[in-house]
């Protein structure tokens, strides 16, 4: 491939130990790299001014073409710790639920868990900009990644979703994974993984380097955040999707 393949990451503390392997990386000579939140990079990759994302999968079926290119994703076998339900009250006395506008998985997540499994009545609200001030009383919030980190130490009652999911259908989850909207030369693919595998394995050393007071995260990335995505996983999100039809 002439030109470099675009690639765009999700800017959340949850993707430091899959970047930390590209820096000096053969790979970042064939790719260039941005970063947003989870529902701007879809709606790149949807639009096609990236080729590879880390995407929520809730927006897999909306693509005309998709390639899953990497063994390593955002995924959970267990509470998460960065994607719950925050409320100031229990669960049944929620009246409305402020959706996160960063996220696409754990929007659909919530409504599915909503539905199917809380069975709760709430309304539920979309948001376009900070809205986390609002949490409070019977208005709850789905907040995802580094916010939600931050909002563990404010809000008495925490829903983990990806717990709850577990509960609901005994398997793991996948939050993101690395989509393309074209087929990709196998080399890149090789190369790209190898990148990803880097932080995998070093956890230490990317801990390291992201000095963070309000969560533990060598603990998040390695009992929280599961990265391979393992048969299992792709079972969970196969699950997950058929859901969203
Ligand atoms: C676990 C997380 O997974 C994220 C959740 C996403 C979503 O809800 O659409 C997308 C990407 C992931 O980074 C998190 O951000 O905390």
């Amino acid at each position: 491939m002439e030109r470099k393949v675009k690639v765009a990451a999700v800017s959340y503390l949850n993707t430091k130990p899959l970047l930390y392997g590209f820096r000096g990386h053969a790979v970042m000579k064939m790719m260039e790299l941005s970063m947003d939140y989870p529902a701007m990079i879809a709606r790149q990759l949807i639009e096609g001014s990236v080729d590879v994302a880390l995407v929520p999968v809730a927006v897999i079926p909306k693509m005309q073409e998709h390639h899953i290119i990497s063994d390593f994703c955002i995924g959970a076998e267990g509470p998460v710790a960065s994607v719950c339900l925050f409320s100031d009250v229990p669960l049944q006395e929620i009246k409305r639920i402020y959706l996160d506008y960063q996220s696409r998985t754990s929007v659909a997540l919530l409504k599915l868990l909503v539905r199917d499994y809380w069975k709760l009545n709430a309304e539920l609200v979309q948001t376009s900009g900070d809205y986390q001030h609002l949490i409070k009383d019977a208005n709850a919030g789905l907040v995802i990644g580094d916010r939600a980190l931050e909002q563990r130490k404010r809000s008495p009652y925490i829903y983990d979703l990806a717990e709850a999911w577990m509960r609901f259908t005994s398997l793991p989850f996948v939050f993101a994974a690395w989509v393309s909207n074209k087929p990709l030369p196998i080399a890149f693919i090789q190369e790209f993984n190898n990148a990803n595998s880097i932080g995998i394995h070093n956890i230490p050393a990317v801990v390291a380097e992201n000095p963070y007071p309000l969560f533990d995260l060598t603990a998040y990335y390695t009992h929280h955040i599961s990265y391979p995505l393992t048969p299992a996983k792709r079972q969970g999100m196969q699950r997950f999707l058929s859901y969203l039809q």
